[in-house]
């Protein structure tokens, strides 16, 4: 499931810590807790309401671990503010439960709160440097100077043309795969083939290659750390040295469990990237383009900053973030098309009408889709992957409207509770891309949804070319294929309820559907588009 890595919702370790666990710790936390107590400041200003906390644990327990931006949501009605305060064992956390609160202090005091967390659980699973977990900083500058060039709207574009090639396999895998679930795997190939060429260089060569599993483990081993900077090591730091046998330790076993999951997402593509420019070098390619400013550094006798072990993390950022990502929107797109069937026909008649029928769409398109563009509108909004956002930090004490926001507070932007709040979206809970319309044009004239790719510093880098990924394969499923509710044994569709997962990340779980070629004709330009690309190389 998607993955920039961040996971549970607050800082809070019940899930993976354990009971025995919780009780050693809490007798530690104790001490440290009385001395804060008494020991505690006034400050130069109320704190943002919160609902009460209990002794000694402070909101440890209140907080639920199942969509927890819910409760949040409610809090935020209950106590009548945009922004709520939390505290645990000393780890203070602000929710930001509006856009306006998020844009006045992630954007317009976006130096302030642009810091993260520190994530000593992350550093015992052994990543390299890496710009999602990287504290605000040099190095954090140097890394986001060196990746967020190859991914601005005008240079997102040099990989349009794969992007389309990978949508157009998608969209033939879907057709050719007539088991309910096999549109599953054509998606998360297409997802991570993209950006394992775009980091790498390197190809997947089908729905077995072992980059999918490689992606899949390093995912599925983030996904399940609790959130960052909750355990017991990003409490207490020099807790990472304790013998991970120990009953409280169940999180630094967890890190030395994973950590060769996360050794091997870093090191081995690295490896095959680095044999393969041995042999022909395509500075398209991050790992290329870095290796090759590398040497060009060495031979001109300078310093060069961002060394190999950064080149290294780096890219395996953008695979990490790049593919759950991307592949979780997809199974989105195709649920809200699946339940919905007559925004599905809309979208395909606008397809039909703007491209027509004798070609698919390309990427040049896709401004000329207006009602396709709000469907990805609408998916966001019905569905932030990140409800809770990845959690940023302030780097010193504020004052924001009158509430005192103390240094290193942790903040969450619920986006949630922005994009469903219903004095913004009416009936919010439906799937409607006309609301965004214009009153003449019939809609509501609602404002598009923010904060599905975060706000101010830290905002995704991967925003642009994330998109450019979801409006080609959109527009080339809408061209190409008919989603419905799976077929029954009886061959009659069985319409079902989906589960999802609301721990940290929002994501559906994986779910059965019936896609089907739209036409004879529509697959022959499959195959036909297809194979003219056979032979380009990306
Ligand atoms: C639908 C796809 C995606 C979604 C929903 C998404 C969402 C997000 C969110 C919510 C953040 C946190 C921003 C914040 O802290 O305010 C983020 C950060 C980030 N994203 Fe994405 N992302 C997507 C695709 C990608 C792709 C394709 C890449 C790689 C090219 C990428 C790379 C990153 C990186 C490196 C960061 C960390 C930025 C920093 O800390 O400075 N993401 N993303």
């Amino acid at each position: 499931m998607p993955q920039h890595g961040f996971l549970d919702s607050t800082p809070r370790d019940s899930a993976v810590f354990g009971y025995a666990g919780v009780a050693a710790a809490v007798a530690g936390y104790c001490l440290l807790t009385l001395a804060l107590l008494f020991s505690k400041k006034k400050t130069p200003a109320p704190l943002p309401p919160s609902p009460p906390g209990e002794f000694l644990l402070g909101h440890y327990r209140a907080v639920p671990i199942d969509a927890p931006f819910k409760r949040y949501a409610e809090w935020g009605e209950e106590y009548n503010s945009d922004v709520l305060f939390f505290e645990t064992f000393g780890t203070k956390w602000v929710v930001l439960n509006s856009v306006r609160s998020a844009i006045e202090l992630l954007e317009k005091r976006g130096s302030n709160y642009a810091d993260r967390p520190r994530f000593v659980m992350f550093e015992e699973m052994g990543w390299s440097p890496t710009l999602t977990w990287l504290r605000w900083g040099p190095k954090y500058h140097l890394h986001r100077r060196a990746l967020q060039p190859p991914f601005t709207k005008a240079k997102a574009r040099q990989y349009t043309a794969l992007q389309r090639k990978e949508a157009l396999i998608c969209c033939k895998s879907m057709i050719e795969d007539t088991s309910n679930s096999g549109w599953l795997n054509a998606v998360r190939r297409c997802s991570v083939a993209i950006v394992l060429k775009i980091a790498y260089g390197l190809d997947v060569d089908g729905p077995e290659s072992p980059w999918i599993d490689l992606a899949e483990k390093s995912a599925s081993a983030i996904g399940k750390a609790g959130a960052p900077g909750s355990s017991i090591m990003d409490l207490f730091p020099s807790t990472r040295y304790l013998p991970d046998w120990l009953p409280f330790m169940e999180r630094l076993r967890y890190a030395h469990t994973w950590r060769a999951a996360i050794q091997n997402i870093t090191e081995l593509p690295f490896k095959a990237s680095l044999s393969q420019m041995a042999s022909k070098l395509d500075r398209r390619f991050f790992t290329h383009n870095g290796i090759a400013s590398l040497n060009e550094k060495l031979n001109e006798h300078s310093q060069a900053d961002f060394g190999l072990e950064d080149i290294k993390g780096a890219a395996a950022t953008v695979l990490i973030a790049g593919n759950d990502t991307t592949a979780a929107t997809v199974t989105l797109l195709i649920l809200y098309l699946m339940q919905n069937p007559h925004v599905q026909r809309k979208a395909q008649e606008e397809v039909d009408r703007v491209v027509g029928r004798d070609r698919l769409p390309t990427w040049e398109d896709t401004p000329n889709l207006p009602y396709m563009n709000l469907v990805l509108q609408e998916t966001y909004r019905m569905n932030p992957l990140s409800p809770l956002g990845i959690p940023h930090a302030s780097v010193k004490d504020d004052i924001y409207e009158g509430m005192f926001i103390p240094k290193g507070t942790i903040v969450y932007q619920n986006v949630w509770a922005m994009s469903h709040d219903p004095s913004v979206y009416a009936d919010p809970f439906r799937f409607h891309p006309e609301r965004y319309l214009p009153r003449e044009e019939g809609g509501n004239g609602e404002p598009l949804p923010v904060g599905n790719f975060g706000f101010g510093r830290r905002i995704c880098i991967g925003r642009n070319l994330a998109e450019n990924s979801l409006l080609i394969v959109l527009a080339t499923m809408l061209a190409t294929v008919d989603i419905g509710w799976p077929l029954g044994p009886d061959g009659k569709p069985t319409p079902f309820e989906p589960e999802w997962s609301l721990r940290g990340q929002a994501t559906v779980m994986p779910f059965e559907a019936s896609v089907t070629s739209r036409s004879s004709k529509s697959e022959a330009l499959l195959n036909i588009e297809l194979d003219a690309l056979h032979n380009t190389v990306f």
